[in-house]
């Protein structure tokens, strides 16, 4: 862990173990609530970002994600440096790596530089959290995750934190022994919730009332009939045009809300290969109240919500910035 140890205008490198530590659950998902709320308020537009557009070169993958955030409480500058090199899995290696950058607003200066693989992980499950908290049915006893990747582990801590309702976690994986890897880990972590690994998809999904897909699959592997009627899903992977994990009939008979349309109607391959495929809204704008009852107004209990997410530099830049406060108060008090 880095110690927090600080000159007055110094840059500091923020290490993997203090994002780790200094990163809890529900300040985070607080954080991200206002990360995704102010994303679509364009009313006030106190936050910019560019839609990622992944640049690849040479099929080397890297993502350059930017964002500035202007709040009366808070001014951020920040950029994300992603790679992502699904293959690695294979080696047991990361799939993706990742920087945060945060400069001071006024001189531009470089304020640190922070380890962004943790804040990743950790911000899409917490977003993912949030989408449910407001788009899934009341009942929520059953959790089903596709992939027991980082985001799949990751999920399964972010909603087990959030719904103490939930009485059951089954795992799919498309290699078994990843699913019962996963679920072995978090038995140990959670002796009260019943954690299952599951043969095929059909099997996890079939009694579930919240669903995470978080593979890096690139076609689809969860299909309508597979859902229940009312279900919630949080769409996690795919996050190329070509990349899919969900049916196109899946997609087109869901209510579906995303992160950012701008970026949804480029990158989500689920959303562009599905061509009657109806984005309702983005998530900031269920938050902030701007589409209730407008659109969601018309939703039946029976609808499959699905909430698509790419990811927000904004999330990134207010994880950041969450840290690099906490990281700032240690130093003040040594
Ligand atoms: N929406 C967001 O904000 C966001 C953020 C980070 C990552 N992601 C994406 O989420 C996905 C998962 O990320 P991760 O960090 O958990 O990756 P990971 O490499 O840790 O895990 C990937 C999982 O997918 C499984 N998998 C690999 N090939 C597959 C296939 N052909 N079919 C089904 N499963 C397969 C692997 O076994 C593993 O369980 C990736 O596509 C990643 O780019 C999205
Ligand atoms: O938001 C992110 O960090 C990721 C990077 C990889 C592609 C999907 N989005």
């Amino acid at each position: 862990m880095a110690t927090p140890v600080m000159e007055k205008t110094e840059m500091v490198f923020i290490d993997k173990a203090f994002v780790l530590e200094n990163l809890p659950w529900d300040p985070l998902i607080l954080a991200m609530e206002n990360a995704l709320r102010i994303f679509s308020d364009t009313k006030n537009n106190t936050a910019e970002e560019q839609v990622l557009q992944p640049s690849i070169f040479c099929s080397r993958w890297l993502g350059v994600m930017p964002a500035a955030i202007t709040t009366p409480d808070k001014d951020i500058l920040a950029t994300k440096l992603v790679t992502v090199y699904p293959e690695n899995g294979a080696k047991s290696l990361p799939s993706h790596h990742a920087i945060i950058v945060l400069f001071d607003c006024t001189s531009g200066s470089i304020k640190a530089v922070l380890d962004g693989e943790v804040i990743t992980e950790k911000r899409t499950a917490a977003v993912s959290a949030v989408a449910a908290k407001y788009l899934a049915s009341t009942s929520r006893t059953v959790l089903a995750v596709l992939g027991s990747g980082v985001q799949g582990k990751a999920h399964i801590e972010a909603f087990l934190h959030l719904f103490k309702d939930i009485k059951q976690v089954r795992i799919w994986n498309h290699r078994a022994e990843g699913a019962e890897n996963l679920a072995g880990k978090m038995r140990v972590l959670y002796p009260d919730v019943e954690i299952v690994a599951c043969e095929s998809v059909e099997l996890a999904v079939s009694s579930a009332n919240m669903i995470v897909t978080a593979t890096s699959s690139k076609t689809p592997i969860l299909h309508h009939s597979h859902v229940q009627p009312g279900t919630f899903i949080a769409a996690v992977g795919a996050p190329r045009k070509d990349w899919r994990e969900m049916s196109p009939e899946l997609v087109a008979k869901s209510v579906l809300i995303v992160d950012s349309v701008d970026a949804a109607t480029v990158e989500a391959g689920d959303i562009v290969c599905t061509p009657n495929a109806k984005i309702c809204a983005e998530i900031g704008q269920v938050l902030g109240q701007q589409v209730v009852p407008r659109l969601l107004g018309n939703r039946t209990p029976e609808d499959v919500v699905i909430f698509k997410s790419l990811g927000l530099a904004l999330e990134d830049a207010a994880a950041a910035d969450l840290v690099y406060r906490e990281f700032v108060r240690k130093c003040k008090k040594t």
